[in-house]
């Protein structure tokens, strides 16, 4: 049984096959390309944001367990704004908890999650002795990765999140989306996010995707004996 990685983009997925030298074929199923590694992982370029990223992998899930060859875990990886001093840019952040930071009422006391009102979860739990195992190989920092659809661009919203998420280490704008689909089937969940940039004020200069794509990559070869073993 396979493993399936969910990244954003291409680049983001591109970073991640790197890691796996080795011919890849491409799958095509019904609602979505897949890459897949001579490895143990197949890829999938899901999409930017919670909902896209949600239909990528559910479409890629159901394809998989149609075919009798359902995945074992999913990841969802990627670039992502670490918040300060905790999660410097370069660094890497491997999820104890996935959170959508955003899915919720405002009120006049403030933001409200959807469970405060009834209604559906705002958190996914990857096992912990995954979380556990791909710290120790990979060195990346363990906390909660909140998921956004609108990516922080103040000091007031980062110092918002991390007061309701005091855990918060990194934010991205799929995980959530990625976790809702693999518990869906009943399939264990991860997000790995190499830090591009800090939590904060906008400044999209300052972003440095490369370098979080090397690192990426680097977080993958250390990984892959873990994804194997899992
Ligand atoms: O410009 C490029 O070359 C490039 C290459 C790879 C990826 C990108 C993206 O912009 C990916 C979008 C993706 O990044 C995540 N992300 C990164 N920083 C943050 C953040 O501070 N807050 C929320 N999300 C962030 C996010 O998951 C996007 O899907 C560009």
């Amino acid at each position: 049984m396979r493993v399936l990685v969910a990244t954003a983009v291409p680049a983001e997925r591109d970073a991640v096959a790197r890691a796996f030298p080795g011919p890849v074929e491409r799958l095509d199923r019904p609602g979505v390309g897949l890459v897949r590694t001579d490895g143990v992982c197949d890829l999938v370029a899901a999409g930017v944001g919670p909902a896209r990223a949600a239909a990528s992998t559910a479409a890629a899930l159901t394809a998989a367990a149609l075919d009798g060859s359902p995945y074992r875990l999913v990841v969802c990886a990627g670039i992502g704004g670490g918040f300060q001093p905790e999660a410097p840019v370069g660094s890497l952040v491997v999820s104890r908890a996935i959170t959508a930071a955003d899915l919720g009422a405002e009120t006049g006391d403030g933001f409200v999650p959807v469970t405060e009102l009834g209604f559906g979860r705002v958190t996914h739990l990857p096992p912990r002795s995954l979380v556990r195992e791909a710290v120790r190989a990979t060195g990346a920092r363990p906390g909660t990765v909140l998921t956004v659809s609108t990516v922080t661009g103040t000091a007031a919203r980062a110092a918002g999140l991390r007061d309701r998420h005091p855990d918060a280490l990194a934010e991205g704008m799929e995980g959530f989306g990625v976790a809702e689909a693999a518990v869906a089937q009943h399939v264990p969940v991860l997000e790995i996010r190499s830090v591009s940039n800090a939590v904060g004020p906008r400044d999209r200069a300052a972003w440095r995707v490369g370098e979080a794509l090397a690192t990426l990559t680097e977080a993958f070869e250390k990984l892959a004996p873990v994804l194997r073993a899992w």
